[in-house]
């Protein structure tokens, strides 16, 4: 098995258990891509982590390098993010202490973004003036999938809205891509005026796989589950009958310390490696196998409360329908209007 996918022999992986991967990936593969579904995070899983030695954004902060929102909320979200995130990864406290912080930390964000007053219209522009970047082998990742039909569910606790400009700039958002996020209301101008649904933040993400069980692919029982949190490893939990999950989880920072929590957890560890290179790996292996056959393109099926104007190539469903708990003034819009078709950005590959 590492002779077909001898990428799995790269310095930046590590395994607690090599035989079980080996077991689970044979078992992937003799089911083949009819089987499989990939659940994926999205800031600092698909997005890299790191750019030549700088910190690249987040969801959250891409807007940092854009004109959308002011100084001083910029100046607000970084202190938010210098307070929180040591926190978030802080190894020595537990996931309950972790959340009421994490609750506060999206919450005073999401607010803050709200009375930027962000026009829907201008997002695709900002983004792709914001230099944010996929992982390198992103677009053999999503072409894979696609032309396998292998639905890819983004679960995130970023900004739904900006993750997809992210994806639609790099020109990889296709039918068989779902999002699951934080994703914008807009007043009938088509300013942001308050965030939908349940708040996700990096814990809750299992809270909220359970409750949106009817958002998964049901008859897709293999999962290649990619993360870079320990939150993150209970986002395949709303599966039904799940026969084989292969979790991968990409170990940006603090790696010493927090090495063998990740590796006790996830399968396979990928430690500051800004590819996809290992999950590409994996992925052609199992869908070049006797199990798997091409198909035409098979559309996700999700129930879907966010229409969007998007090129029919790109269309997919949201999930949230409901308001979160943010102050009063950021809860109240009316629905949104159409999101013109975004240019691309330029490949990185
Ligand atoms: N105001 C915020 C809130 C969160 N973040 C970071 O974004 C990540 C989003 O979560 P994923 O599940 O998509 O990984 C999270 O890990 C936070 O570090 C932020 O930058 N600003």
């Amino acid at each position: 098995m590492f002779k077909m996918i001898p990428e799995l022999n790269n310095a930046s992986v590590r395994m607690r258990d090599r035989g079980q991967v080996e077991t689970i990936i044979s078992n992937m593969q003799r089911a083949g891509a009819s089987t499989l579904q990939v659940i994926s995070d999205f800031d600092m899983t698909l997005t890299r982590f790191a750019h030549k030695g700088k910190r690249c954004p987040t969801t959250h902060n891409i807007l940092h390098n854009t004109t959308l929102i002011s100084e001083e909320c910029k100046a607000k979200m970084s202190d938010l993010v210098a307070y929180y995130y040591p926190i978030e990864i802080d190894s020595l406290k537990s996931v309950e202490e972790k959340i009421p912080h994490m609750e506060e930390w999206w919450t005073q964000a999401h607010a803050l973004l709200i009375k930027q007053r962000i026009r829907k219209d201008q997002l695709a522009q900002a983004v792709r003036a914001s230099g944010a970047m996929l992982r390198e082998g992103y677009s053999s990742f999503f072409d894979m999938l696609k032309e396998n039909s292998v639905p890819l569910l983004i679960f995130s606790a970023g900004v739904g809205d900006i993750l997809e400009e992210v994806i639609i700039g790099h020109g990889v958002f296709s039918s068989n891509v779902r999002v699951f996020s934080n994703y914008m209301d807009y007043d009938k101008d088509g300013f942001a005026c308050a965030f939908k649904g349940e708040l996700i933040h990096t814990f809750n993400k299992r809270e909220g796989a359970l409750q949106n069980i009817h958002q998964f692919v049901h008859d897709r029982t293999n999962v290649l589950l990619l993360g870079d949190s320990l939150g993150d490893l209970d986002m395949a939990d709303g599966v039904q009958d799940l026969k084989n999950i292969l979790r991968i989880g990409y170990l940006n920072d603090k790696v010493e310390e927090r090495r063998e929590a990740y590796v006790s957890s996830y399968d396979i560890v990928l430690e500051e490696d800004e590819t996809l290179d290992v999950p590409n790996a994996i992925l052609n292996y199992i869908t070049a196998g006797e199990g798997s056959q091409k198909h035409e393109e098979t559309r996700v099926e999700t129930p879907h409360c966010q229409k969007r104007h998007l090129p029919k190539e790109t269309r997919l469903q949201t999930p949230h329908c409901q308001k979160h708990y943010l102050p009063e003034e950021t809860r109240k819009c009316s629905s949104a209007k159409g999101t013109p078709a975004s240019q691309p950005l330029a490949k990185q590959e």
